[in-house]
């Protein structure tokens, strides 16, 4: 895999993750591979239920595969107990979800530098300084949650998953719940994140003009990984997931003849 460093952030290999038994069992993910570069931004898309967000809570450590390795860095995730897990969501992952997740009784500042003093890290404070003055959230920090747009609470989210500088930042629909603006200056951000810092993203979205921010879109349908795209544009996803449709509506067809 192309990338400046030639690392690999994360990667799955032959991961299976099924969920319930009998007839309700549903295999999430049918035994899939993908290496995560470092310094790479990859999105992740596939229809509703293919795996995306099953695949990334595996690649994070939030959740257990039932067959398979997951690598983050040099770490073997399957291999770690519950407190390796832990350390490893502490101190290697930055987590950006849909809904903020931010702490209401803390200011933008607490929230951000809130996993650096669960860890009892010092946070770097030029560091600190370059994050915020990027978001643009240098006049914002005394505020709480529920004083800041939803545009600004997902930049503090942000903010808070790149301030720990993680081996690789998880991103699980973060515009789903922002207007097109708001959505956009949180996908500059990411690719700004990406260019200037290095920073590994891995981001799951449903919105092509999403996916157009990454420098490579896995495409997942069923939960196996189908395809993949480099340096996409939203009219290519578009077509991509068409094809798809095209794919799977065809296939059903096929089945009731
Ligand atoms: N905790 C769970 N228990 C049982 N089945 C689950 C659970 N989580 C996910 N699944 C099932 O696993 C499959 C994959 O789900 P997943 O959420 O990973 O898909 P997705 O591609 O992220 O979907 P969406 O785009 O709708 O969010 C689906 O069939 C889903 O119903």
């Amino acid at each position: 895999m192309t990338t400046a460093t030639g690392k690999t952030a994360a990667r799955a290999t032959d991961v299976w993750k099924v969920y319930g038994t009998g007839e309700a069992q549903v295999i999430a993910l049918h035994g899939v591979t993908a290496e995560f570069a470092a310094g790479q931004f990859t999105a992740i898309m596939g229809p509703s239920g293919s795996g995306k967000s099953t695949l990334m809570h595996c690649l994070a450590g939030l959740d257990f595969t039932n067959r398979g390795e997951i690598h983050v860095g040099d770490t073997n995730v399957t291999g770690l107990s519950d407190r390796g897990l832990t350390k490893l969501r502490r101190d290697k992952v930055g987590f950006i979800f849909q809904q903020f997740n931010l702490l209401p009784t803390l200011t933008a500042e607490e929230n951000i530098l809130l996993p650096l003093s669960i860890g009892k890290r010092k946070p770097d404070r030029a560091w600190f300084d370059q994050v915020i003055d990027t978001v643009g959230l240098r006049d914002r920090l005394h505020h709480k949650p529920t004083e800041l747009s939803g545009g600004q609470q997902q930049r503090v989210a942000c903010a808070r998953a790149l301030v720990q500088r993680p081996e690789v930042i998880f991103a699980d629909e973060p515009t789903g719940n922002l207007d097109s603006r708001a959505g956009s200056e949180v996908l500059k951000f990411l690719r700004r994140s990406v260019d200037e810092f290095q920073q590994t993203i891995v981001m799951v979205t449903h919105d092509p003009v999403a996916a157009s921010y990454a420098d490579r879109v896995l495409f997942l349908a069923d939960g196996q990984v189908v395809d993949e795209m480099f340096d996409p544009t939203a009219d290519r996803v578009l077509d991509e997931l068409k094809r798809f449709d095209e794919v799977v509506g065809s296939a059903k067809n096929e089945g009731i003849q």
